[in-house]
């Protein structure tokens, strides 16, 4: 967006002005940009990296820290950008008397930024977070303006608008002139705000002997524009702060919050646009209670994972996703967040920092599904408005779509890497080394943590690959007509099915899970409780009772047909299963390995 009005017609009285109070420019000159109309620093010939490019000293800056005697009532009560608002419309009033006239003089008349939007164009971006953004912003503002109004013989909205939009587009951190400043002080320095941004610009500020030092640290080409580097801003930062955005801005990023709440295990993430219509939703991990068991644990549990969050410096719930970058905490607080009763269990007695990185094959599978979950978030926008609309366009083009393009990415990046954990699982299920359950690194070491890149995009094995699930049960002809005799609706029953064909298929020499069978024979739960023990035999006696597959059935004898065969599928489920999707349906399976 070519935002702010620049006011660049004749910058020689203001040249002059930098120059006659110290202000050192050589081989630098103002310019304009003759295909953008962006008025900034220009080089006027080849400049190497590590050159000096202005130097600027402290006389020239507007800085609360000058004297001004009408700041003191509200020094305690103001925030420090009203403060510096203050200075600044001071020295505007001024006119001509002030020192600072040359600078005010260029200064643009307004700068574009949202917060000038009228009703109508606030309308534009309705369902946005820039629209929560600046009606936040302004109402902080009114409140302050109505504090000060009465100063310097009166002080209009539009002229507090104008200079706290001066501040936000062209001031400094006041900690580069004073590194021990702790405040988020501000401070406006003439010239150095000349330069416009460029993203990942090697640039370096440099404050010494009371003069404010910018030097490249990249070669500039002759008669090229010079760029300073504003930070790592979102456009939606840049819009509202400066009132322009960056196509393609490597900096764009949209935030995630993971909520962790009694009533569900993991509740629900979300910022980009829509958030109020996303907040609330549940991720539809806390189905614990059908027995399956991918990390929705049973609320006792939910002070575990706090520990565990806590031990491993994991309790920022607030995370930022880059176009190429998922930050590894929020994969780590995921894999706790999404473990099971007997995972939880071992990493509780284990502490350390290092196993957050991969815990297990079902863990990562279950987490790599919570993620997709969190990032499968609707972006607001095409809300029917002519897109001809500058804002609209912009806000649809440079924000919400980018929006949109790191959220698929982010997907994107999850289905690679999911893809990978299959590969890997399925190639420690054929190899020759012993499976030792419950398959987590904590007891098995040599498990490998997967590598985000390196998986050929050609190798896509689907989960279903993997796991043993209802569809590989009814797959079965003789298990699935056995089954269809005894139970009506089988996806209804899913877990029960899923329980009939462990105990089935643990009899099968030749079964593809084998290995799973001969490693989980005698797998017994984790200490439980005796009342729930208690409950949980009382249900499976009854399941076992109502099913009547005995010896009658094809699929088993009654050697075969125990409750404690019952019992230990159930263990299998509650310990080894993830939901998974398949067609839009939640699935159960178990991951052997
Ligand atoms: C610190 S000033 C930079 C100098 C300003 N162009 C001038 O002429 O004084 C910041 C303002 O410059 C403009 N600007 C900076 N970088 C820009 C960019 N990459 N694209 C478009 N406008 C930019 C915006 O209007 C922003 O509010």
């Amino acid at each position: 967006m070519t935002t702010a009005t620049d006011a660049r017609e004749d910058r020689t009285s203001y040249e002059k002005w930098l120059r006659d109070n110290g202000a050192k420019f050589n081989n630098v000159a103002f310019g304009q940009d003759p295909k953008t109309a962006m008025s900034g620093l220009f080089s006027a010939c080849s400049i190497p990296s590590s050159t000096l490019l202005v130097s600027i000293p402290s006389s020239l800056f507007i800085s609360t820290s000058c004297s001004y005697s009408f700041l003191s009532p509200f020094l305690n009560t103001l925030s420090p950008r009203a403060l510096l608002s203050l200075c600044l419309l001071y020295e505007k009033k001024l006119g001509p008397d002030s020192f600072f006239f040359p600078y005010i003089e260029i200064l643009p008349k307004n700068v574009l930024t949202p917060l000038w939007f009228k009703e109508e164009e606030m309308e534009l971006l309705e369902g946005t977070n820039l629209e929560v953004g600046v009606k936040k912003r302004k109402e902080s503002l009114i409140k302050e303006w109505k504090a000060i109004r009465d100063l310097h013989g009166g002080i209009t909205w539009p002229d507090y608008l104008w200079a706290v939009s001066i501040i936000t587009s062209r001031a400094f951190p006041y900690s580069l002139v004073d590194p021990s400043d702790k405040t988020s002080a501000e401070v406006l320095i003439p010239l150095a705000d000349a330069l416009n941004h460029e993203p990942r610009k090697k640039i370096l500020w440099k404050y010494v002997n009371d003069t404010l030092e910018i030097i490249t640290e990249e070669d500039i080409g002759a008669c090229a524009q010079i760029f300073n580097n504003y930070g790592p801003k979102s456009n939606e930062e840049l819009l509202l702060g400066y009132g322009f955005t960056i196509r393609n801005n490597p900096d764009d990023w949209v935030a995630i919050k993971v909520s962790f709440s009694n009533s569900s295990t993991l509740s629900q993430t979300q910022i980009p646009s829509s958030s109020q219509t996303h907040s609330d939703d549940s991720l539809g991990l806390d189905n614990s209670s059908d027995g399956s068991s991918d990390g929705s644990s049973s609320p006792a549990h939910i002070p575990s994972k706090n520990y565990l969050l806590s031990i491993s410096g994991l309790t920022n719930t607030r995370h930022f996703l880059f176009s190429d970058y998922i930050p590894s905490a929020l994969l780590a607080q995921l894999r706790i967040l999404v473990m099971t009763d007997t995972e939880l269990e071992l990493y509780m007695n284990a502490a350390g920092k290092h196993w957050c990185e991969f815990v297990g094959y079902r863990n990562e599978l279950a987490m790599l599904e919570a993620f997709r979950e969190l990032a499968s978030i609707e972006v607001s926008g095409d809300g029917g408005y002519e897109l001809e609309h500058e804002i609209y366009a912009i806000v649809n083009s440079q924000i919400l779509s980018r929006q949109k393009y790191i959220l698929e990415n982010t997907l994107s990046h999850v289905s690679t890497r999911t893809n990978m954990v299959i590969s890997l699982a399925l190639s420690e299920l054929h190899s020759s080394r012993k499976l030792y359950p419950p398959f987590l690194k904590i007891n098995n070491a040599t498990l490998k943590t997967p590598v985000f890149s390196s998986l050929p995009s050609s190798s896509v094995n689907p989960i279903t690959a993997l796991v043993i699930s209802i569809d590989n049960a009814m797959n079965d002809k003789l298990f699935a007509d056995a089954v269809r005799k005894v139970i009506d609706n089988v996806y209804e029953e899913e877990d029960v099915v899923l329980m009939l064909y462990l105990i089935y298929e643990r009899q099968n020499t030749t079964s593809p899970w084998r290995k799973f069978f001969q490693a989980v024979d005698g797998y017994i739960m984790m200490a439980e409780s005796d009342k729930e023990e208690k409950e949980k035999r009382m249900q499976i006696e009854q399941l076992h009772r109502s099913l009547q597959l005995g010896a009658t059935s094809s699929i088993f004898s009654d050697e075969v047909y125990t409750i404690d065969s019952f019992i230990w599928a159930a263990n299998i489920i509650d310990t080894f299963s993830l939901t998974f999707y398949q067609d839009g349906a939640a699935r159960t399976g178990i991951v052997p390995t």
